[in-house]
């Protein structure tokens, strides 16, 4: 069992706490923290949105989503009516006058406590919602904000509010949240890379041929068409998360893991991205959208259905990326991302080169390339595969093998979910799993490079059925450089 360290007592105010991630995963997430008995006793977590419903009938709103979000095997008796005991609500406009000094008055009674803002709002509320907080007098040397993604839709927008939200808090008290970063099995990248001297020897051009990223999702846009439409898979998927796996895979050591040391590394790897322009955009990246299909065995319909009305949105991108630096030379960096896949999966897979020379015959395979499998999720875990001899008296023949870790078989307890540990991390204060403002920019910089050249030679995305994994295109994308996606499923 993992050792429980608790946190300091907090108040944690949860803008758009009638909204889907709050009653999804921020709920849920606070909730296995205190039965774990992460959070103290005199800690608040106090909702505030403009529905005008009384704390009372928030308790039971998120008595139902714990009940909805967590499985019953999970809670423990008792433990549900201890969480809701610290639940408390106000009906606040985050962009208007309303509720504000109600709020001000419920965190008045416990002035010393830690106190996160949580914006699970939509991204224009942000410098509203700071704006306001200051002017209330609620902003001191114990808060911190939380903002959701996608901070903006482009750099112009994102540099708006980071500009709205830093004229407030100065940066070390913002948290950006990017999920993918509190996953257990992105972390362990970390680990993985600078706690075992094997792999980070052979972690360059030299020894490894490509590295292959692939976000795959088997659900559509379900009820958030509306956002998605206006976003599309390069904003809402790669933009973030698949390049925060990008620079975790390609940093150099940080110095430590503070969280300037670690952000510096990454943003050294956004600032090498080799921008995609006009000229090359229709080798380099590839944009689908979902018709159609079948997933896990049941039809679904496609996109343009699902959003009733006409669409250019791509729910599947698949790009060749290039990091320009000497680690990295020629080592191309293929990512991939999409909705209404075959299988839900995210996993890197590293790719090393063949060995220059065999001693084995031709038919034996001697000269397979080793291969490393980090599978992010699910069934989390880590597999190298390398020759070994097929056992027999029939001569020298080799076989790929695999050197397999299951985590699940290996630590045999929960993984708790992103959110969990990214709260927790927000009320001691360590920014280490959140982004800076400028890796933030910089990722959007390179991101609206793409975007620029897609409106400069625009391009129908190309269909895909539903449960497929994606346009044939995309397989062209990196067969063309004699390579293959690595498809295996589970
Ligand atoms: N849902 C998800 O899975 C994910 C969401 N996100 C991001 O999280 C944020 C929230 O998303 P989601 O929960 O899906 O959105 P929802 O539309 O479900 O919820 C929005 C929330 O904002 C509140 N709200 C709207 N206007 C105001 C206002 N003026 N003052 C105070 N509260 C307000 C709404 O409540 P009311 O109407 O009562 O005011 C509601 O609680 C977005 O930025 C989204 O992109 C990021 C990753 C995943
Ligand atoms: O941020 C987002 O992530 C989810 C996928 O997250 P996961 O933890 O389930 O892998 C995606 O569905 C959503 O569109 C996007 O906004």
């Amino acid at each position: 069992m993992a050792t429980i360290i608790p946190v300091a007592s907090f108040d944690c105010v949860v803008f758009g706490a009638t909204g889907d991630l709050t009653t999804r995963k921020l709920l849920p997430a606070l909730f296995y923290r205190f039965q774990d008995e992460q959070i103290p006793e005199t800690s608040r977590i106090i909702g505030a949105s403009r529905t005008e419903i009384s704390a009372e009938e928030f308790r039971e709103r998120a008595r139902d989503a714990i009940k909805r979000f967590v499985p019953p095997q999970d809670i423990r008796e008792g433990a549900l009516d201890g969480f809701i005991a610290h639940l408390d609500y106000v009906h606040v406009d985050g962009a208007g006058e309303e509720g504000w000094s109600a709020l001000a008055a419920l965190l008045a009674e416990r002035p010393d406590q830690v106190r996160p803002y949580y914006l699970a709002t939509s991204p224009d509320l942000y410098g509203p919602i700071c704006r306001n907080l200051a002017k209330h007098g609620l902003i001191g040397e114990k808060s911190r904000v939380v903002l959701e993604k996608p901070i903006g839709k482009d750099l112009t927008s994102a540099r708006a509010i980071n500009d709205a939200v830093g004229e407030v808090f100065p940066e070390h008290q913002i948290f950006r949240i990017d999920h993918y970063l509190g996953k257990e099995t992105v972390q362990n990248l970390l680990a993985l890379r600078f706690a075992n001297t094997i792999f980070e020897r052979l972690w360059t051009a030299d020894v490894i041929d490509h590295v292959q990223i692939t976000v795959a999702e088997t659900v559509g846009v379900e009820g958030r068409a509306g956002y998605y439409d206006r976003s599309g898979a390069l904003r809402d998927m790669l933009q973030n998360h698949l390049l925060q796996l990008l620079c975790l895979t390609a940093m150099e050591s940080p110095l430590n893991l503070d969280a300037n040391a670690v952000r510096d590394e990454k943003l050294k790897v956004l600032r090498a991205l080799k921008p995609i322009t006009a000229n090359d955009v229709h080798q380099v990246t590839v944009r689908g959208q979902y018709g159609a299909g079948a997933v896990n065995g049941q039809p679904v319909e496609g996109y343009l259905k699902e959003l009733d009305g006409p669409s250019r949105t791509e729910t599947f991108v698949a790009m060749k990326v290039e990091v320009q630096s000497w680690r990295w030379a020629g080592v191309p960096f293929y990512l991939r991302t999409g909705k209404r896949m075959p299988q839900k999966l995210s996993e890197i897979v590293v790719q090393f080169r063949a060995s220059p020379f065999s001693i084995f015959p031709e038919e034996s395979f001697g000269r397979e390339p080793n291969r490393l499998v980090i599978r992010l999720q699910p069934q989390e875990g880590m597999k190298l595969e390398v020759m070994t001899k097929d056992p027999g008296p029939g001569g020298m023949r080799l076989r790929p093998t695999n050197l397999d870790i299951s985590f699940e078989e290996t630590f045999k307890q929960r993984y708790p979910d992103a959110y969990e540990r990214l709260l927790m991390d927000v009320v001691r204060g360590n920014a280490t799993l959140f982004m800076r403002r400028d890796e933030v920019e910089a990722a959007w910089a390179w991101a609206d490079g793409v975007l620029k050249a897609w409106a400069d030679r625009p391009e129908t995305p190309r269909p895909y059925p539903a449960g497929t994994w994606g346009p044939t295109a995309a397989i062209a994308l990196i067969e063309r450089d004699g390579r293959t996606w690595h498809e295996e499923l589970r």
